[in-house]
């Protein structure tokens, strides 16, 4: 299913009646519901652009109204074990948060408050259909980006790291470690929760929003349905996305500009994944925000709901275009339907809580690292609780076989393996967008964690994991029992993780192959074991272990935040509202003072797998820093960058040869053949030309040599005598010699040489490999030189590629030209002024509007690649003085073939995809096309 997208069009607030409204909601027939927006054409007012949706909401759309055409039908399958999606979109001020919150009186609540009061309900008739077998509980976590960061809106702003929390991946879904989760019994409990995180939200007065919420907001709503050992877990996630703005609108001060750069950004990269998932991209960008990696908008499985709030007033009338244009391609985005498994609790079992005696009885107990293989295909259910419940009783033989398996352990030390086949029931909590609440399953299918053991005791007092923790151990002091409300525990990994508060006598004395030998079955020691001289000794399980190597690890992300903000004291990452103190304070989920010197001692054992795992994160972010610096700096880091640079060199060296400077490309050949060492067909084609060139060995170039790749990555000197040169050095050295000799007559007479003897496919992979615009120019500008000819149209093309891509005014033979026959016609001088052709012409209009997005529309055109083109119009303009002049636009398709990464091949996709488009598509880019104009004339953008 698609992703639902629905438009609600706010009424003009008192102070706006006034205002020209421009936006209004239309049906595609008379009598039937709102499904169209309308919004004229900035251009030419007459004209009114339309917007289709799944539903529109007009002014009068009541809260109630909206939340029970959109979110209500989808409560159902919340409880059947799908996850809900519902997040707001559009520009600031025009309703997301009165949307997604609301106002306090009772019609005024907006979606979460509704949703939150059906959940409770539905969960208490669940449970009374059941006579009680099923138990629902309902855990919230909430939490903002703001500024690129991720803060917990369940902790106060005290708690709060500069650097906020991390995410992480496992999976495929995307994780906030260390986040609090809350239960909540009721509506009055939900409320008080919501009021105190709202209180904590980072919201700032701009001039356009007297209340503007300057944060993304991520309400996660877990709902675990517990029928004796069958536990069905599925989470709604709301989010009231920051609203997007023109910083010369607002008039924002230096911290507002910073806040609204990153809600921009993360919002253009959201508008990007929303491209490029419906142009059917491979490379999504999820990656550049965290809001996007959250919500993983067409990863996520469930049902996801877009809600785009549009202001009606003429003043918002481009931002409502952009929003309108962003949302309606929302449409196209696929959402896999697929409901979370039901999975088994292990049974209780006498000595399971014995692990970690002061913790356990279900502290720990949750936190299973293992799944058994085949648990979650066997135990695929898809009916609701109630039906749940009944089968039960049937399922419990069967399960029994499955639990058995799910007892026994088959890995120790898990915290970093993963595997796909492992599913640890460990549950990170957050991962806001939709599905992202569990760390098990397969990437396909969400599935719901085994939680083990969760005592039926536990499960009898009824409501959340802390509860159970509290009431069922004993030993828990105040202290333990207010870490594990503050969500210490219970609430994720890291939160499990922590064994801190923990009256824990002794060291701990064993590793977990210790406890296999000695326990027997399951590995696991009873709690009460003692040395000889009476000393407790704790055992580790494989959970325990994870558990304090999760705490760990949350503590070295921790002190290196801290770090990082140290470094960086000028940084604008502070929130407003959230008071500075000389020490930071800690990660939520790091050490306290307090908790400290209650942790426990470790073994060795556990203290060297710890040290090793500290080095491997050392170690794994000083490679990555060096890798990405090496690539900044050098441009061909990765295999496939030297390959694309190889092929760039290849695709150089063709035009250099079809425009008759044999030098060059012979040059260009022996540089790519660095690339390619060995290659046989490029030795070939070298030896060709040397011997075009009257190059007769002395000795000097040994082809055999390098078909032996002897000379792997080194370049033979041409001028004959020396030996290769290695690396840039090399081919500059070796450039200056060719420039010199190739003023001789030699160019010329190249002219003859056949282009069949290069491959075309040399050329294909050639044209498409990217290049940063400053190396490409650098390398245009020496091949340039060398030549001594400008960079025209058509640099080193055939005369007949020449004539393929002049296309501008007065050439007719162009293969690209989709006017009519008349027009081209050579004995017409007077049609020969006619201009480009339309599909050209639109070609051209998207490269100069140097907006990326509308790049990206075209085919062959990546993110990188666009973005690319627009750096290299904006800083070097094509086609002037050597390349350096900054010409305003580019002016035919020979020109764009030019452009440094582009080359012939992509123009030519671009070209025929934009031929080959469907009118829907076509419109829309025409839309896209008049909106950036208008943008660009009216500078407002
Ligand atoms: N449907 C509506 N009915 C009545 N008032 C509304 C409606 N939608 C929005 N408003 C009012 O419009 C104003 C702006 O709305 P709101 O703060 O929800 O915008 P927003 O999109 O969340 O802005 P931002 O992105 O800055 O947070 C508020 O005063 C709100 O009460």
């Amino acid at each position: 299913m698609s992703v639902r997208v629905v438009a609600r069009i706010r009424p003009l607030l008192k102070k706006e009646l006034d205002k020209d409204v421009i936006v209004r909601a239309a049906a595609a027939e008379e009598g039937k519901p709102f499904t169209i927006v309308k919004i004229p054409n900035p251009k030419n007012e007459t004209e009114e652009f339309s917007y289709i949706f799944n539903s529109v909401y007009d002014q009068s759309c009541t809260q109630e109204d909206l939340f029970n055409a959109e979110v209500y039908p989808h409560i159902k399958a919340l409880f059947q074990g799908l996850d809900v999606t519902i997040f707001a979109y559009g520009v600031t001020g025009t309703g997301k948060t009165h949307t997604m919150r609301g106002g306090m009186k009772m019609d005024d609540r907006g979606l979460i408050p509704r949703l939150l009061s059906n959940v409770f309900r539905r969960g208490k008739k669940i449970e009374k259909d059941s006579n009680g077998e099923t138990i629902v509980d309902v855990h919230l976590s909430y939490y903002e980006i703001y500024n690129d960061k991720v803060y917990d809106l369940l902790e106060p702003p005290e708690m709060r790291t500069p650097m906020g929390l991390p995410l992480r991946e496992k999976e495929g879904k995307t994780f906030v470690v260390g986040l609090t989760e809350r239960p909540c019994d009721d509506v009055k409990d939900f409320e008080r929760l919501y009021v105190e995180a709202n209180n904590n939200r980072v919201t700032a007065a701009t001039k356009l929003n007297a209340h503007s919420s300057r944060s993304h907001a991520i309400l996660r709503v877990k709902v675990t349905q517990t029928t004796g050992d069958m536990v069905l877990e599925s989470t709604a996630s709301a989010i009231d996305l920051a609203g997007s703005e023109d910083n010369r609108r607002t008039d924002n001060n230096r911290d507002r500009l910073v806040e609204s750069a990153a809600i921009n950004k993360s919002l253009f990269v959201l508008s990007q994944c929303i491209d490029a998932i419906s142009r059917g991209d491979k490379r999504i960008p999820y990656r550049e925000s965290k809001m996007t990696r959250i919500l993983s908008l067409g990863q996520n499985n469930g049902i996801t709901i877009m809600i785009l709030n549009l202001a009606p007033m003429r003043s918002y009338h481009l931002d409502t275009l952009s929003s309108l244009n962003v949302s309606s391609r929302a449409k196209r985005i696929e959402v896999r339907e697929i409901e979370n498994e039901v999975v088994y609790k292990q049974p209780h079992r006498s000595h399971s809580s014995t692990s970690f005696s002061g913790l356990t009885n279900g502290v720990l107990a949750p936190r299973q690292p293992l799944r058994p293989i085949g648990l979650g295909t066997s135990n695929s259910y898809t009916g609701s609780a109630p039906a749940l419940a009944r089968s039960a009783t049937d399922r419990a033989a069967a399960s029994g076989a499955v639990i058995e398996k799910a007892e026994k352990p088959s890995k120790l030390f898990n915290v970093y393996a993963d595997r796909a086949g492992h599913k640890s029931a460990a549950s990170f909590s957050g991962g806001g967008g939709g599905s992202g609440s569990r760390i098990v399953g397969p990437p396909q299918a969400n599935t719901s964690q085994i939680r083990q053991p969760l005592s039926l005791s536990g499960l009898a007092s009824r409501r959340s994991m802390t509860d159970t923790v509290t009431t069922s151990s004993s030993s828990s002091s105040p202290a333990e029992t207010s870490a594990i409300r503050s969500g210490l525990i219970g609430t994720g990994a890291s939160k499990l993780a922590r064994p801190t508060g923990l009256p824990l006598p002794g060291s701990v004395s064993a590793g977990v192959s210790r406890q296999n030998s000695s326990s027997g079955s399951g590995g696991i020691q009873p709690p009460s074991s003692k040395t000889a001289d009476n000393t407790p000794i704790l055992t580790l399980s494989a959970a325990q272990i994870e558990a304090m190597v999760e705490k760990k690890v949350a503590e070295i992300l921790a002190q290196r935040a801290l770090a990082a903000a140290a470094l960086a004291p000028s940084t604008p990452t502070a929130i407003p509202s959230t008071p500075k103190s000389e020490n930071p304070p800690p990660h939520p989920s790091s050490s306290t003072s307090s908790e400290q010197k209650s942790e426990p001692q470790i073994s060795e054992e556990v203290q060297r797998r710890l040290e090793a795992l500290e080095r491997r994160i050392e170690e794994q972010s000083m490679n990555s820093t060096s890798r990405s610096s090496s690539r900044r700096g050098r441009g061909y880091g990765s295999r496939d960058e030297k390959k694309s640079a190889g092929l760039q060199l290849l695709l150089e060296a063709r035009k250099a040869k079809e425009g008759g400077d044999l030098e060059t490309a012979l040059g260009l050949y022996e540089d790519a053949l660095g690339y390619f060492p060995g290659q046989r067909k490029l030795v070939g084609k070298i030896e060709k030309l040397r011997l075009k060139l009257g190059r007769v060995e002395r000795g000097g170039w040994d082809g055999d040599k390098q078909l032996r790749g002897e000379e792997a990555g080194l370049r033979q000197n041409g001028g004959g005598g020396g030996k290769g040169q290695n690396g840039s050095g090399g081919r500059e050295e070796r450039r200056s010699g060719s420039v010199g000799s190739s003023s001789g007559s030699g160019r010329r007479t190249a002219m003859t040489v056949s282009t069949t003897d290069l491959d075309m496919d040399d050329e294909m992979a050639a044209s498409d490999v990217e290049e940063t615009p400053s190396e490409a120019e650098a390398r245009r500008r020496r091949l340039l030189k060398s030549r001594g000819r400008s960079a025209t149209l058509g640099v080193g093309l055939s005369r007949s590629r020449q004539q393929l891509y002049s296309n501008t005014t007065t050439d007719s033979s162009s293969e690209y030209d989709d006017r009519s026959p008349s027009h081209s016609d050579p004995e017409h001088p007077a049609q020969q002024e006619v201009g480009p052709s339309p599909r050209t012409k639109q070609l051209l209009d998207i490269v100069n509007s140097r907006d990326t997005n509308l790049i990206q529309s075209l085919n062959g055109f990546g993110t990188k690649r666009a973005q690319e083109l627009v750096n290299h119009l904006d800083t070097r303009g094509v086609g002037g003085e050597g390349g350096q002049g900054r010409v305003q636009e580019v002016k035919s398709l020979g020109e764009l073939t030019t452009v440094p990464g582009v080359g012939i091949k992509t123009v030519e996709r671009a070209y025929e995809g934009l031929v080959a488009m469907d009118e829907e598509k076509r419109e829309e880019l025409s839309k896209k096309l008049a909106l950036r104009s208008y943008y660009d004339e009216t500078e407002t953008f």
